[in-house]
């Protein structure tokens, strides 16, 4: 009798572990602060140092902009020219990708500092919707300065760039966006405790060295794991 349950047993044994696969869980820290804050030279930095992988919003939608066949490049080019915050369904679908073609190549690459995102209440409910279940939101860098710093900063950007939005105009419009729209995900997030602010109107070079954000992250690319349970 007891032979016969082992026998059954083992018989099943591997089968379930066909069926049973661990998988890191994706750690993201959201970076963000206004247009010209300096998020993108920072992650650039940051990822030179840890364990991250750098994903922009932005720089995800002016890919997916410029993709031959894209349905959506019309839409976003009017959305970005317009400093308009993107519908999420459109933003979530290329960040959710990035993370998983990521992954698929390296599982170990399961840290992401998500840059620009979420941007406003439609983004927020969209992360929440897809990804709260699938990912951890280990806390949001914000990197904190005035808008006029930002807006000198764009235009000094704007001399080089090539950027559809780095101009006076637009520029008026992000600042609107990012003060009527943003401001409040990052007032929310405050409320929660998790917002980490790092004084972002200084040089490249002192921001980047900032012990607060460099002991942050130092700490998140060493502790942080966690693996999921998949079940197929
Ligand atoms: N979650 C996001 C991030 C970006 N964008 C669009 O992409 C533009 C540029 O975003 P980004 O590359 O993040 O610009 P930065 O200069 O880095 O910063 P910002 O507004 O903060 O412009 C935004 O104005 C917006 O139109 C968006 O719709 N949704
Ligand atoms: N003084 C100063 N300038 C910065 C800093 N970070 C970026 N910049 C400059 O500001 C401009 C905007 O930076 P970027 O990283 O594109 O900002 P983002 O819009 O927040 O992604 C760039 O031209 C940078 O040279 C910083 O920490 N200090
Ligand atoms: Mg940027």
């Amino acid at each position: 009798m007891i032979s016969r349950l082992v026998g059954n047993v083992s018989q099943k044994l591997p089968n379930l572990f066909h069926r049973v696969s661990l998988m890191m869980k994706p750690q993201v820290v959201f970076v963000l602060g206004g247009p010209g804050a300096g998020k993108g030279t920072q992650c650039s930095k940051i990822v030179g140092k840890y364990s991250f992988t750098h994903l922009s919003a932005g720089d995800l939608l002016r890919e997916e902009r410029a993709r031959e066949g894209s349905e959506y490049g019309g839409l976003i080019d009017t959305y970005i020219k317009e400093g308009k915050i993107v519908p999420v369904e459109i933003t979530i679908s290329l960040l959710k990708k990035a993370m998983e073609d990521t992954m698929k190549k390296d599982e170990q690459k399961f840290r992401f500092l998500i840059d620009g995102f979420p941007r406003n209440e439609d983004n927020l409910q969209g992360w929440k919707k897809a990804m709260d279940d699938n990912a951890d939101v280990k806390f949001v860098l914000f990197f904190d300065c005035s808008n006029e710093v930002c807006i000198n900063r764009c235009l000094e950007r704007g001399k080089n760039s090539g950027r559809t939005d780095d101009n006076r105009e637009s520029l008026t419009k992000r600042i609107q966006t990012y003060l009527q729209s943003t401001r409040p995900v990052i007032d929310l997030y405050e409320k929660q405790g998790k917002v980490r602010t790092v004084d972002a109107s200084r040089s490249v070079e002192e921001v980047s060295t900032c012990s607060h954000m460099l002991s942050l992250l130092l700490l998140a690319s060493r502790f942080w794991f966690k693996r999921h349970v998949i079940l197929f």
